[in-house]
């Protein structure tokens, strides 16, 4: 039996997902996390998690050097929330081109019965543009912002697009009419819209700053679902006295950037539809359920992702430095116990590597051993072994 802690609401189909060998927050020393935007970058994990999956696209919650040192694998669901965010942005694209929230706001203030005749005189001031024909920017083009460029194509706008570590995999999910430039530069400067796709790490914090607006064309609408920080909310507001940006819409409010009517500040909802939530939720369990009883990486973030049919009695699973003679060292401890080794794969991500033995000769007489002598492994930042299911 495996456990399984969330710490955020999971969606019940996600729960539901499980098989009778998880159980799910019974214990306080889990296998797994499966979790949303808790922030994990102080917490100390418990010696058995072997896995974060995080239910959702950003990682940045996640210590991942450290729960690498320890052997846990961390994991998300790319692309499970896409969509939702992809709704949001243009539905807010079009919000502010039509000037829908003041609109709102005037009707919710004038109420009296002859209210018809100073409408007809007062909508002027609402006056907006339409999206046909306009230019967006879209700042990475992965999941969120491949959909966002093609969602605009399809409303007619021209969509430039920045993303110099673009997989290839994602390029074909981009419409051929989505131009590709190689700077932000290059990509703001006409663009009526910019909007940022990106993960917040160590190279984006400040992406879009003082240096990218005055690059970008005056009236500008720019647009932050990634993360909080990515674009520097103190040179906005600056820019918003200026009148370089005419309106400022993100997903991550902050004290510099409260009552603004110039900024529409949403409480970090670009994945909470029905439909992202449970996305996710189920993506994750099955991540969950992938890497424990199979050790399965498909879509870690942390260890080479493979996938290697699991058709012996036992499983060996080694996390371990990417450095020479670890698959000697480690096949010579199976040796010396008689071992013997069915199929064998090894492959690396940077730094790490991950080492996967399949065996019908090991039984539970030395599996501890084993398991102890290879953790001893200088070099090892975890081994297990997992028994074949069924
Ligand atoms: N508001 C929300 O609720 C919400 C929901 C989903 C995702 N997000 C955020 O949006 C981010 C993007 O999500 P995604 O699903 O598209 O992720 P993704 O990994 O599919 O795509 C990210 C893209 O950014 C590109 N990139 C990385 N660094 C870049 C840089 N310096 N300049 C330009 N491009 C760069 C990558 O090459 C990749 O193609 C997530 O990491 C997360 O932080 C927020
Ligand atoms: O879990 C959420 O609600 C937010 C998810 C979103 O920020 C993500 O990175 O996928």
């Amino acid at each position: 039996m495996y456990d399984v802690k969330t710490f955020n609401a999971i969606a019940q189909s996600g729960l539901d997902t499980f098989t009778n060998d998880f159980e799910i927050n019974q214990t306080d020393d889990p296998d797994a996390y499966l979790i949303r935007s808790v922030n994990l970058l102080e917490a100390e994990f418990p010696q058995n998690l072997k896995t974060i999956v995080r239910a959702g696209a950003g990682v940045n919650n996640v210590p991942v050097d450290k729960a690498t040192q320890q052997g846990i694998a961390v994991f998300n669901t790319p692309g499970s929330n896409a969509n939702a965010v992809k709704e949001l942005v243009i539905s807010l694209m079009v919000a502010t081109a039509r000037n829908l929230f003041a609109a709102n706001n005037y009707s919710n203030e004038h109420t009296e019965a002859d209210v018809s005749q100073r409408t007809e005189k007062d909508k002027t001031k609402f006056n907006g543009t339409e999206l046909a024909g306009k230019r967006l920017a879209v700042i990475g083009l992965g999941n969120v912002g491949s959909m966002v460029a093609n969602a605009a194509l399809a409303l007619g706008m021209k969509v430039i697009g920045y993303d110099p570590y673009l997989s290839a995999n994602a390029a074909w999910r981009i419409n051929n009419r989505v131009k590709r430039v190689d700077s932000i530069k290059k990509a703001v400067r006409t663009a009526d819209f910019v909007t940022v796709h990106v993960p917040k790490n160590d190279g984006t914090i400040g992406l879009i700053g003082t240096k990218e607006i005055a690059d970008m064309k005056a009236g500008v609408t720019l647009f932050n679902y990634s993360r909080i920080g990515i674009v520097d909310n103190r040179a906005v507001v600056k820019a918003i006295r200026t009148e370089k940006i005419n309106h400022y819409c993100t997903d991550f409010g902050e004290p510099v950037i409260a009552d603004s009517d110039k900024i529409t500040i949403t409480p970090h909802i670009g994945g909470s539809t029905l439909e992202a939530e449970s996305n996710g939720a189920v993506q994750g369990a099955n991540t969950v359920m992938n890497y424990l009883e199979n050790g399965d990486t498909t879509n870690c973030v942390n260890l080479p992702n493979m996938q290697v049919g699991f058709e012996t009695a036992y499983r060996i699973t080694v996390i371990h430095q990417n450095v020479p003679n670890m698959v000697g060292q480690i096949s010579t401890q199976l040796a010396n116990r008689n071992i013997n080794i069915e199929n064998m794969a090894n492959a690396a991500k940077d730094k790490v590597a991950y080492t996967i033995i399949d065996s019908d000769s090991l039984n539970q007489n030395n599996e501890d051993e084993l398991i102890s002598t290879l953790n001893d492994i200088a070099e090892v930042y975890r081994a297990r072994v997992i028994k074949h299911q069924g």
